[in-house]
């Protein structure tokens, strides 16, 4: 595995460039079976292909390029506040920030082998420490293995002398071919907090989860793997989670998208949302003590 950019092996590459911004573009590259390729801009990955350049991340053709926000897309790292749950701005102020790239990891038993990756770093700058005055290490591992399996694990330190808590989710924007026609599984009988009823809670009675409407929900406390079918192209998308019990579902439907100017009126046809989250119950870490939140998808295809 290679870390300065462009010379391959057998496992893969690691390129990095900075825009005209300043801010890093990580391209992972995996040669072994099917090559697969991701690509980040700051803490946020915004593209995920195999072979033949098929996408497995939506990217809205409106998106916005600014420096400081998320583009409306890809996996973005919502911490320490997922949405408008506290006093700080929608979904924490993680994604937005300067990542620094850490080119000596500390080694990280179980991701080191056969796989492309790269550890990225961010501290509390003084103005972070005004608006929440806790100091933590985020350390996020992005890797890419031969099989096309992108893994993300974040590990959140507390570097302070009081415990402090926060909330996480790995906000995904999946492309897919219709939303009528796609299923959800692995949230049969879970409780779930519904967003668009004044946050209640409600159970899931269905057998997989399909759309007809807008939906924006938690469900809570499950270990289980979800997955994204997609009959029309042809392909399940498995999302594993360690650490993160909760699962939001989110799709804005025509009359919300609308009302989203980087995202394109029609478009929320193409996109769901499924992010591996900490929500429900915040995490509490005690001074020295680490937190990991892993999230590892996978694509099987289907007939
Ligand atoms: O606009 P963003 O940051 O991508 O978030 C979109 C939506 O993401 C969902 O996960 C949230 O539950 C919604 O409340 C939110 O509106």
């Amino acid at each position: 595995m290679n870390h300065s950019g462009g010379e391959s092996d057998d496992e893969g590459t690691v390129q990095i460039t900075k825009d005209r911004n300043g801010i890093g573009l990580v391209v992972l590259r995996n040669h072994r079976g099917a090559s697969t390729m991701v690509s980040l801009h700051g803490g946020q990955v915004l593209s995920w292909k195999r072979e033949h350049r098929q996408e497995l991340l939506f990217t809205s053709s409106k998106a916005f390029f600014n420096p400081h926000k998320p583009l409306r897309g890809g996996i973005a790292i919502c911490f320490p506040q997922f949405g408008n749950r506290g006093s700080l701005e929608h979904h924490g102020f993680a994604t937005n920030k300067m990542w620094v790239i850490d080119q000596n990891p500390p080694p990280l038993p179980g991701d080191d082998n056969g796989k492309a990756y790269i550890d990225l770093l961010l501290k509390p700058s003084v103005d972070d420490m005004k608006i929440w005055p806790h100091s933590f290490e985020l350390r996020l591992r992005v890797s890419l293995a031969g099989d096309g399996c992108l893994t993300m694990i974040s590990r959140i330190r507390n570097v302070n002398s009081k415990p402090f808590s926060f909330s996480f989710a790995y906000h995904t924007y999946f492309s897919i071919s219709d939303i009528s026609e796609v299923r959800v599984e692995g949230l049969e009988t879970l409780d779930y907090i519904d967003n668009l009823h004044n946050k209640e809670l409600f159970t899931e009675q269905g057998d997989a989860l399909t759309f007809e409407s807008e939906v924006d929900r938690v469900y809570l406390d499950s270990t289980d793997g979800v997955a994204v079918l997609d009959h029309e192209k042809k392909r399940t998308i498995m999302i594993q989670r360690e650490g993160l019990p909760d699962v939001v579902v989110w799709n804005p439907w025509e009359k919300k998208s609308k009302s989203i100017a980087d995202l394109g009126d029609e478009e929320y046809k193409h996109m769901l949302c499924v992010d591996g989250a900490a929500i429900g119950k915040p995490i509490t870490l005690k001074p020295g003590k680490e937190w990991t939140g892993r999230l590892e998808l996978s694509v099987v295809p289907s007939t």
